[in-house]
């Protein structure tokens, strides 16, 4: 797992767009071979989508060959509610793009059957061949989705009762009101978002810090389902200063110095390859193109 530290949560949204930018490209989608990407709500990836539509309407990435599955949705809140998560997407990302809407999945939280809609979700996602890669955020309390601690970390789609911490982090967006925040969630789990090829995670704020230390300083555990990222074979964690907080010092200079060696590789990466990276595959391409880290695999 990687951790990359940038000053402000701007700085780490410009990154994260990036590089899913970077991914899409290398990837080169078609209709036969779309890119499947894994997508989250609330304010971590606000800036991220912000900056994924600037790219766009600048003529820099086609959404055109790419299918999305949406990580969670609220049971019971009508899909037009400003708050569903269905309206974060279409507001915040998927209309500015040309997305095509029939490659748009999120979870039906109004669904007749709800375990058959999850049960559909997952076959779904093995239909298209699994997640290329699954962008996420956690609570304050390290859940990732809406896997409250406590969940299975091999859990896969399912409804979920909301954390009374989750419900009150949430409830700002309902007036401040806490009888207004829908206390069920149809949700991925951890074992789906774990099942993507790769695993990319935002964290920002002082709020998240402790959750940050423990996902990365302790071990794998339940109360902190975002830990199971140290399970992952290809993970990255992006944070701002802010969400170091409760880092030791020791493990922030390692990292930093980690992404240090590693920028040194890819600047001498780049001399040997006169400017060209058409040797170069994958995701290591892309990570030489969104010019943050080594074609060189360096065991972390
Ligand atoms: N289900 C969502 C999570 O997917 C999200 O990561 C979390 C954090 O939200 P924010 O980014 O607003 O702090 O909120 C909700 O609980």
């Amino acid at each position: 797992m990687r951790l990359i530290i940038r000053d402000t949560s701007k700085d780490v949204a410009g990154y994260v767009a990036d590089y899913i930018v970077a991914r899409i490209k290398v990837f080169k989608p078609t209709a036969d071979r779309p890119f499947v990407l894994g997508l989250p709500t609330g304010s971590s990836p606000l800036g991220t989508y912000k900056r994924l539509v600037e790219m766009h309407l600048a003529g820099e990435i086609s959404f055109k060959h790419v299918v999305t599955f949406n990580m969670d949705e609220y049971v019971g809140l009508p899909r037009d509610h400003p708050e569903s998560y269905h309206s974060f997407m279409w507001t915040n990302l998927f209309q500015h793009i040309d997305i095509p809407p029939s490659q748009v999945h999120i979870l039906d939280g109004n669904a007749e059957n709800l375990e058959l809609e999850c049960q559909q979700y997952e076959a779904k996602i093995k239909e298209y061949g699994g997640i290329e890669l699954f962008l996420g955020g956690i609570g304050p309390d390290g859940h990732i989705a809406f896997n409250e601690p406590g969940s299975s970390l091999s859990s896969r789609t399912r409804a979920k009762t909301l954390a009374y911490e989750t419900i009150l982090a949430n409830s700002r967006f309902f007036g401040n009101d806490i009888t207004k925040v829908p206390k069920l969630a149809l949700t991925v789990g951890v074992g789906t978002v774990m099942g993507a090829r790769e695993v990319v995670v935002i964290i920002t704020g002082a709020h998240k810090s402790l959750a940050l230390a423990k996902c990365i300083e302790e071990g794998v555990n339940h109360m902190w389902t975002v830990s199971a990222i140290q399970t992952h074979p290809f993970s990255m964690i992006v944070c701002d200063e802010d969400a170091t907080l409760e880092l030791h010092v020791k493990t922030v200079k390692y990292f930093k110095s980690i992404e240090m060696v590693q920028n040194d590789l890819i600047g001498r990466e780049r001399m040997s390859l006169q400017g060209s990276i058409t040797s170069l595959k994958g995701v290591d391409k892309a990570r030489l193109i969104s010019g943050e880290t080594s074609p060189v695999k360096i065991k972390v």
